[in-house]
């Protein structure tokens, strides 16, 4: 996260660091006991090595209560998904078992009416990524808010040209944005994740390169659809 702050401890209780050999790689969020939801182009470039969770934390490396990391039963990408473009990147990893909640470990739900998020509303993102452009890494979650733009301004030829599909939303990226490792994160608007953080150009803090989500009801019956057919 550029731009942004330490996040109040443990206010966020849905957040996940998606994990490799103890290293942040991307964020996640619970969207239900055994559920994370993620971006499908986290797991580039880890050979099929499955992640590892951590849930109820605030520092990725402080001993803290009800801080857990789970061990991932099975990482189901979106079919759609691919190294080419940004389009159906989600991914659902499901724990090796429930992920005990408490007050520092909670489900976060997710919008399930497909209506764009109005331009201008303000949103939150979340995650351990990068917080300078020299890829400094934060050891505490940091948060930013930043209004959302409409999808027209973000299909600009300047902008994204022509890449917004409508299963995507885009934030202005104004100094404040998403950076590396907060891929997989959630968009949360008015208390409901709206999106998915994907890397889209990989530019950070560049405004005319705006954040982009996978919006999150497009998707809700896959969603669903997985985690009722997925072993016991
Ligand atoms: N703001 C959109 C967004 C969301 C999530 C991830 C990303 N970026 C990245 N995702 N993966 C990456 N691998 C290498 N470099 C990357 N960006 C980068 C790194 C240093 C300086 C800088 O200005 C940008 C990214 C970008």
């Amino acid at each position: 996260i550029l731009g942004g702050y330490e996040a109040r401890p443990h206010l966020r209780p849905y957040m996940a660091s998606l994990q490799l050999d103890g290293q942040h790689v991307c964020g996640g969020f619970l969207i239900a006991e055994q559920w994370v939801l993620s971006a499908a182009h986290c797991t580039e470039g880890t050979n099929g090595q499955l992640f590892q969770v951590l849930l109820g934390a605030h520092s990725l490396t402080e001993p803290e209560p009800h801080k857990r990391l789970y061990r991932v039963r099975a990482q189901i990408a979106h079919p759609g998904s691919n190294i080419h473009n940004n389009r159906d990147d989600l991914l659902l990893l499901q724990l090796e078992e429930k992920a005990e909640l408490n007050a520092h470990v909670k489900v976060l739900p997710f919008q399930r009416e497909d209506r764009d998020v109005e331009a201008d509303t303000m949103c939150e993102a979340a995650g351990w990524g990068t917080v300078t452009h020299s890829g400094r890494r934060p050891d505490k979650l940091q948060q930013v808010e930043r209004p959302v733009i409409s999808r027209e301004l973000c299909n600009h030829r300047t902008r994204h040209d022509q890449t917004i599909t409508e299963k995507m939303m885009c934030t202005d990226s104004r100094k404040k944005d998403t950076c590396k490792g907060d891929s997989g994160g959630p968009l949360v608007c008015n208390g409901v994740a709206e999106g998915v953080v994907t890397a889209g150009s990989r530019v950070c803090g560049n405004y005319k390169k705006p954040a982009i989500y996978t919006r999150i009801a497009p998707y809700a019956a896959w969603i669903d659809g997985v985690m009722a057919s997925a072993a016991g």
